[in-house]
């Protein structure tokens, strides 16, 4: 589907209009709410509205899955006005995409308690009576939701917590103001205008030509093996954060790299993890782990890895103390760049 542009470019001595994609109206529609307040404050007339409770994303078990519930405006208004709150409150919102027809989608939390918020907090167990769903943690839900929920899901907790963390401009100490989408905050005393931030990661697959090296940290569930992953330092080209993390993290000097893929990722905080694959000279590979940032790392053959990627089950379920080798969930980009590894090795695609 496209749709014509309202605007009308000039060429030559015609005027004409250019035909735009699905996917350009949207980005320009989406750009439009960001920037124009008005213009967002007609969309949340007709858009969409995911909750969430001090954080926690509004849920509805469905077998094995959960679904996540949209409110129209009018079942939001509805509910605000039985827990005897305004419908000024639905301004909370902030922007989290829209559809092909440009129906807005936004989230709104109803239940952050800081001591920052304008709002009271309102209780959740009678929410989730009147709503019919539940508010669940996100990480206890991940592998209940489909990529494109669970996504969504992530921007929408990532934007709200960053707005929750900053009520306050850190230079005047005045209260800073939520654009209407929610896009930056305004400091009217000193001027200052916020972004939400994203902290940038490397993860990087080191291989040796015929191995590659994972490695764990304490934390990670039994027997489960990742990438290398680190925060970039202030100043640092991705590169350079690289080699850094490499040879910080296991004593080993990068010879080669290339960039292959990037995701948000919403755990701890918002990070945008940039996935490297990397190789080390063969003939220097013995691994120097660092205790202190690292329990254990490894070189993994391409048949370990490979039969690990086969292995059904998730990780959580892990009980017994014979430990095979774990890889990183289908939503993590450690999975996808492992996988993609092994198909390159094997010159073979992996099912999805
Ligand atoms: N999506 C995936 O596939 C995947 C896989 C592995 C790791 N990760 C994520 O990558 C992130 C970084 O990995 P790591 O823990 O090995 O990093 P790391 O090796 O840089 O070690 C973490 C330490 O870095 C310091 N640090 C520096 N800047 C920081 C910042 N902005 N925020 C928090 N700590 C900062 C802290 O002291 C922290 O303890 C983790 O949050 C993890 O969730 C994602
Ligand atoms: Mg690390």
């Amino acid at each position: 589907m496209s749709l014509y542009c309202g605007t009308i470019c000039r060429r030559k001595s015609f005027w004409c209009y250019r035909l735009l994609s699905t996917y350009v109206t949207k980005a320009r529609y989406l750009f439009e709410l960001k920037e124009d307040d008005e213009a967002c404050r007609k969309a949340l007339q007709t858009g969409v509205f995911y909750l969430f409770h001090d954080l926690a994303p509004l849920l509805q078990a469905s077998g094995h899955r959960y679904l996540v519930p949209r409110l129209s405006r009018a079942e939001l208004e509805g509910l605000l006005g039985k827990f005897g709150q305004d419908s000024q409150r639905i301004e909370d919102s902030v922007l989290i995409g829209c559809s092909n027809q440009q129906e807005a989608w936004f989230a709104l939390d109803l239940g952050l308690n800081s001591a920052a918020s304008k709002h009271v907090s309102l209780p959740k167990s009678e929410m989730e009576a009147e709503l019919g769903g539940s508010f669940i943690k996100l990480r206890q839900a991940l592998f209940q939701l489909n990529s494109m929920d669970s996504s969504l899901l992530f921007t929408a907790q990532a934007l709200l917590r960053w707005h929750d963390g900053h009520q306050f401009c850190s230079k005047s100490g005045q209260p800073t103001k939520k654009n209407m989408a929610g896009s930056k905050r305004v400091c009217p005393s000193s001027n200052i205008i916020y972004y939400p931030q994203m902290a940038p990661v490397v993860i990087t697959l080191v291989t040796d030509g015929a191995r590659c090296l994972l490695a764990r940290q304490s934390s990670f569930p039994k027997g489960l093996y990742s990438a290398l992953a680190g925060f970039c330092d202030i100043g640092e080209s991705v590169e350079e954060a690289v080699r850094r993390e490499v040879a910080e993290e296991v004593g080993l000097e990068v010879e080669s790299l290339q960039y292959s893929s990037s995701q948000h990722w919403p755990f701890p905080n918002s990070s945008l993890m940039i996935a490297c694959h990397a190789t080390v000279k063969a003939g220097q590979t013995e691994i120097q782990v660092n205790q202190k940032e690292l329990e254990a790392a490894a070189w993994f053959s391409l048949d370990e890895v490979a039969t690990a990627l086969l292995r059904k089950g998730s990780f959580l379920q892990q009980q017994s103390d014979a430990l095979p080798l774990l890889l990183p969930p289908k939503l993590a980009i450690a999975h996808h760049m492992i996988k993609k590894w092994v198909e390159r090795q094997t010159c073979a695609s992996l099912a999805a």
